[in-house]
């Protein structure tokens, strides 16, 4: 289905706007083609002023016009209530009250934050993954107190998750199950919001621990690279069955994370190892064609924020590299290099993402180009 061009722009908000993954969000949708920011949203601290005023703006683009002064609301939801979508950005800390309330409120949301992303009924997305996920906010609305016709939460995943999950999904699409995999990070910067890290941490130095990271990188990957399945037909949500996510469980999928901050800005670059349940395992040559072909449905659906080339595969012996290739395509895609054999799994190589790009607000938007596209929210 198709969003026909003499439509409306719908109207969006955007929660913890002032932030990192928040100004990122204002960047893109100042320029989008369906979407028109109405209503921006953040702390005490923010409130009231203009947003020119309210934001410290750290993006390398200049601050769009239309929102200078647009004056920082309060995270409630009275004033978004005219929004078709609400992006979140918001800190965890805070993002599980407010994104509950708007949801209540009868709003879609569709957040960045950690607090839902292992909640039963709302999906985990990374829409160049597993947007079909998105047809358990059915069984979310139904299941809500009181239920919801158009309220709902969808999560996408941590910013390293995303990273790998997208070269992962391609392998698994064309060879089958991976049944093993290493994976060791080298995180930027800016994956700490901002100020993040203390100069005097991170200059001249990496520091080998991220609070909480490595658990989220290997639960995420087995709820997005799951599928969804039947509970108990015996005990239906309207007429369908409950339904779960599957975990990956017919495969089991062991996985190792290692997570490192290095001083970089911008983008989180990984190092990965896989073991497939198919003997022989793929070639490394197999393997670079099934990455580089790779199409995702939100691509073939038409969602405009969609990279054109999902995966980029690098045959230079030195590449990616973060300064040279997050900016590839507004961050919307990922980097693969050094396709190779692995002596201890089968197939190892690089992985490089703009954490706050693709691994944030870019996943965000094309989750709700998706449900747009689907009849999920209104467009
Ligand atoms: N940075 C990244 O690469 C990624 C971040 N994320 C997640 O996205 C979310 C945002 O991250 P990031 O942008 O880096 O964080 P920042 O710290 O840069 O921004 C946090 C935002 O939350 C707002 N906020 C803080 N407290 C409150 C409050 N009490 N009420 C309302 N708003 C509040 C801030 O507003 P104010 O300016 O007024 O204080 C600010 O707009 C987090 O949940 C993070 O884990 C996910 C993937 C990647
Ligand atoms: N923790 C990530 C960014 C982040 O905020 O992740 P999450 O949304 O999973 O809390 C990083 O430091 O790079």
């Amino acid at each position: 289905m198709q969003r026909q061009s003499d439509r409306p722009p719908l109207k969006v908000g955007i929660l913890g706007a002032t932030g990192t993954v928040g100004q990122r969000f204002i960047t893109l949708l100042s320029v989008h083609p369906w979407f028109t920011i109405h209503a921006l949203g953040a702390s005490s601290r923010s409130i009231g002023k203009p947003y020119a005023t309210a934001v410290n703006w750290k993006q390398v683009t200049h601050m769009p016009s239309a929102v200078k002064d647009m004056v920082v609301q309060e995270c409630k939801p009275d004033a978004f209530a005219e929004c078709s979508v609400v992006f979140s950005g918001l800190d965890a800390d805070v993002a599980g009250e407010i994104e509950s309330a708007f949801r209540a409120a009868e709003l879609a949301v569709f957040s960045n934050a950690k607090n839902f992303r292992r909640d039963p009924h709302v999906p985990l997305v990374v829409p160049l993954v597993n947007p079909g996920h998105l047809s358990i906010l059915e069984q979310q609305k139904a299941l809500h107190s009181p239920p919801l016709k158009k309220g709902f939460i969808v999560t996408n995943a941590n910013c390293s998750t995303t990273a790998h999950v997208i070269p992962l999904a391609a392998l698994e699409k064309k060879f089958g199950p991976i049944d093993a995999l290493m994976v060791t990070t080298m995180q930027a910067i800016s994956g700490a919001g901002y100020p993040g890290v203390p100069s005097l941490d991170i200059i001249d130095n990496v520091v080998p621990y991220i609070s909480g990271e490595e658990e989220k990188i290997e639960w995420e990957t087995r709820k997005i690279l799951g599928g969804i399945s039947d509970v108990d037909p015996e005990q239906p949500v309207g007429d369908k069955a409950l339904q779960q996510f599957d975990m990956h469980a017919d495969t089991p999928l062991k996985i190792s994370a290692s997570c490192n901050r290095v001083p970089v800005t911008v983008g989180h670059m990984m190092n990965v190892s896989v073991q497939f349940s198919r003997r022989p395992p793929p070639s490394p040559q197999q393997v670079c064609e099934a990455l580089s072909s790779y199409r995702p449905d939100a691509q073939l659906q038409g969602c405009p924020s969609a990279p054109l080339q999902t995966i980029t595969v690098h045959e230079e012996p030195d590449r990616p590299q973060p300064r040279m290739d997050r900016a590839h395509q507004d961050g919307a895609g990922v980097s693969v290099g050094r396709v190779r054999q692995c002596p201890v799994f089968d197939i190892k190589f690089v992985v490089l993402a703009d954490n706050v790009s693709i691994g944030a607000a870019t996943s965000s938007i094309i989750n709700a180009e998706y449900a747009i596209l689907k009849g999920i929210v209104e467009g």
